[in-house]
């Protein structure tokens, strides 16, 4: 495997009881061998035992709460979402933001338990102070530019190549992704040009026709 990463985020783009997540989990399954590219899924809490245990690929949730055991009501609790099959989490997505003293917590908890993690940024100042909170990986991604099609590599790849000046300042040990609007495969090339190690994304390959042949394109060029 190279040391590429490629995470697809399936926010709650597929309805019923899992089918779809398994499905497209398939599909980066099989990108990921024919390509040697590391390819990661984060489907909804509730679909996460379903993939895992169906598809031999890394698992992430889609947030974390730092909350332990007892009386947390409707928290994502971090040792019952890596029994159900994940090794890693997003944390702070733009969708789903949380307050800096939560995402340091939500690290903790996150590392708590042995996982991987990713904290998601909109700006190069977020991305300097999410460096800071020494996550395993920081992802950029502009908000107005996510589920635009409109790739960040080609919108705003100065937001990409400050935040891997930034991150690398603060802590080189943390890894840049970048995201919003990344589908092709001249999007993934782009930004690794631009120093990122690979990228976080979504709508381009779930709501594609056929989800399998996006991935395929997306890696075709590296
Ligand atoms: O988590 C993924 C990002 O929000 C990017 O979404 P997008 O690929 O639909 O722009």
């Amino acid at each position: 495997m190279s040391s590429t990463l490629i995470v697809l985020n399936l926010k709650t783009y597929l309805e019923g009881t899992g089918e779809g997540a398994v499905k497209v989990a398939q599909a980066c399954k099989e990108v990921a061998d024919d390509s040697g590219i590391e390819i990661g899924v984060a489907p909804q809490f509730c679909d996460i035992y379903r993939v895992a245990s169906q598809v031999d690929l890394p698992v992430y949730s889609q947030s974390l709460d730092p909350v332990g055991a007892g009386s947390f009501t409707g928290h994502a609790f971090a040792q019952c979402v890596k029994d159900s099959g994940a090794i890693g989490t997003l944390i702070n997505h733009s969708e789903c933001r949380l307050t800096l003293a939560n995402i340091d917590a939500s690290i903790s908890a996150a590392k708590g338990v042995g996982f991987r993690t990713i904290v998601c940024t909109n700006n190069v100042a977020t991305s300097a102070a999410a460096a800071a909170l020494g996550p395993d990986y920081v992802a950029v991604e502009p908000p107005e530019l996510i589920g635009s099609g409109i790739p960040v590599s080609q919108a705003d790849p100065e937001v990409v190549t400050g935040s891997v000046e930034a991150v690398k300042r603060i802590d080189p040990a943390v890894q840049v992704l970048c995201g919003a609007g990344i589908s092709k495969g001249e999007d993934l090339v782009a930004a690794l040009e631009l120093g990122s190690v690979g990228v976080l994304l979504a709508s381009g390959i779930v709501k594609a026709a056929d989800p399998g042949a996006a991935l395929e394109d997306l890696v075709s060029k590296i």
